[in-house]
């Protein structure tokens, strides 16, 4: 590294956003648009309910008719209609008389009560009506859940079941949606062999591609996943270059602090991408910028400080690119239940396990970057800032969840 200065995290995460420009709007139809993020306010075209309907299987009556009924003396009333879900037409109901009508039917127009069928005793032609009910009594009012006009859905919005579910019911068959963002996940290392295959002293199994692909994936992106790109430079040019300009981010990991084979860090150094020394840990060796048009962000290739990087600076402006209003983790002030030390200076992401209940965190392994068990036991990131040096238990600290 040139320099000993340490670029804040802060700065670093607003380089990192930067690079990516926020996806195309294009409209697609709703079964496509799961995880995708709404580009315009949704408003509904109806209201929902769109008319008043049952919420029972029952009779539609006027109370006022069935007022005395009861178990010793039923009230029994002619059965003039029947309206099963769907039926279109909608014939008044005339006093002293009943329809017979089914869940999501829309109750005529002179009923305003429905009785459920378990309090009748279920006739076709007339029905004996064994309890009183309220006027208004299992029906749904049209627009008490949305009102025809309202802003339902807002610009920003990722569309997940009940978001698509609720656009589906006021009619939109197609929405405005953010393209999802694709992403070139390119790990190097000539040490690294694929899963599944045996592994000789020295080697290691390849772990952060699918890692860091499937990180991506849950970002609501997509991932292209380049494995076992060699430690050399030509031939590191030679795997990328099909790729730039067919995604918007390059994003790789290992190659980058201050060894003899630095693939990434020689083959971008001075082409585009800043190489510098972020003030955290882990994660302290990053680069950012654009190479030949394509923005590239090199993560260090230790596990757990390429997804902890991720997390830090990739994870949020990828959602930002992808549309998303809000685009960090949820976070949480919590208080430890054990003390911790950090280094002066540099921003520490330790795992933790975050009780959502008592609002407590726990220490979930030690600080090095390469203990991934500890990693995937862990459900959120503590962040003890640059000057948190020693925290006593019930100390509160801030932590991303992550899960
Ligand atoms: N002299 C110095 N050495 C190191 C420094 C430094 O400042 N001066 N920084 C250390 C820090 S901090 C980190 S983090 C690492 C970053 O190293 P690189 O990004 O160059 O990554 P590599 O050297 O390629 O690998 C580090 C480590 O991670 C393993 N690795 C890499 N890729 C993968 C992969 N795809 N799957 C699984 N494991 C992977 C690799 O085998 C190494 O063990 O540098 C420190 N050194
Ligand atoms: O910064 Mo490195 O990321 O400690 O392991």
């Amino acid at each position: 590294m040139p320099s000993t200065t340490l670029r804040p995290v802060a700065e670093h995460r607003a380089a990192v956003a930067a690079l990516i420009a926020r996806t195309q709007v294009e409209s697609r139809p709703l079964t496509d648009c799961l995880g995708l993020v709404l580009a315009e306010d949704l408003r509904a075209a109806i209201s929902l309910p769109p008319f008043d309907n049952s919420a029972m299987d029952g009779y539609a009556v006027l109370a006022a008719d069935i007022a005395t009924a009861s178990e010793d003396a039923p009230v029994v009333l002619p059965v003039a209609e029947d309206v099963p879900a769907g039926r279109t037409d909608s014939p008044a109901l005339v006093p002293g008389t009943a329809h017979r009508i089914m869940t999501g039917a829309p109750v005529p127009p002179g009923a305003d009560a429905v009785v459920q069928v378990e309090l009748t005793d279920g006739g076709v032609e007339r029905v004996a009506v064994r309890q009183a009910r309220e006027a208004g009594a299992h029906i749904r009012r049209a627009g008490e859940d949305v009102r025809a006009g309202a802003t339902v859905l807002t610009a920003g919005t990722r569309l997940g079941a009940p978001e698509l579910g609720l656009a589906a019911a006021v009619g939109a068959g197609e929405l405005p949606v953010h393209r999802k963002p694709s992403v070139l996940v390119l790990s190097t290392g000539s040490e690294l062999v694929e899963p599944g295959k045996p592994l000789r002293h020295g080697q290691i199994y390849e772990s952060n591609g699918v890692m860091l692909a499937a990180a991506v994936e849950q970002a609501g992106c997509s991932a292209r996943l380049l494995r076992f790109v060699p430690d050399d430079v030509e031939q590191f040019h030679a795997a990328l270059a099909p790729h730039l300009s067919t995604v918007d981010l390059v994003l790789t990991s290992g190659g980058v602090s201050a060894g003899a084979y630095e693939v990434v860090k020689d083959a971008f150094s001075g082409r585009g991408v800043d190489f510098v020394k972020v003030a955290m840990q882990p994660g302290m060796p990053q680069g950012a910028g654009t190479y030949e048009g394509t923005p590239v962000i090199t993560l260090p290739g230790n596990p757990v400080s390429s997804l902890v990087s991720f997390e830090v600076f990739v994870r949020p402006a990828l959602r930002a690119a992808a549309g998303d209003a809000d685009p960090g983790r949820p976070t949480r002030r919590a208080r430890l239940t054990e003390p911790l030390r950090s280094a002066l200076g540099k921003r520490q992401y330790r795992r933790g396990f975050h009780d959502a209940d008592a609002n407590t965190v726990s220490v979930v392994g030690g600080p090095g970057s390469h203990l991934l068990s500890a990693l995937s036991a862990s459900n959120c990131l503590m962040e003890i800032t640059e000057d948190e040096t020693d925290l006593k238990a019930g100390a509160e600290v801030t932590v991303l969840l992550t899960r």
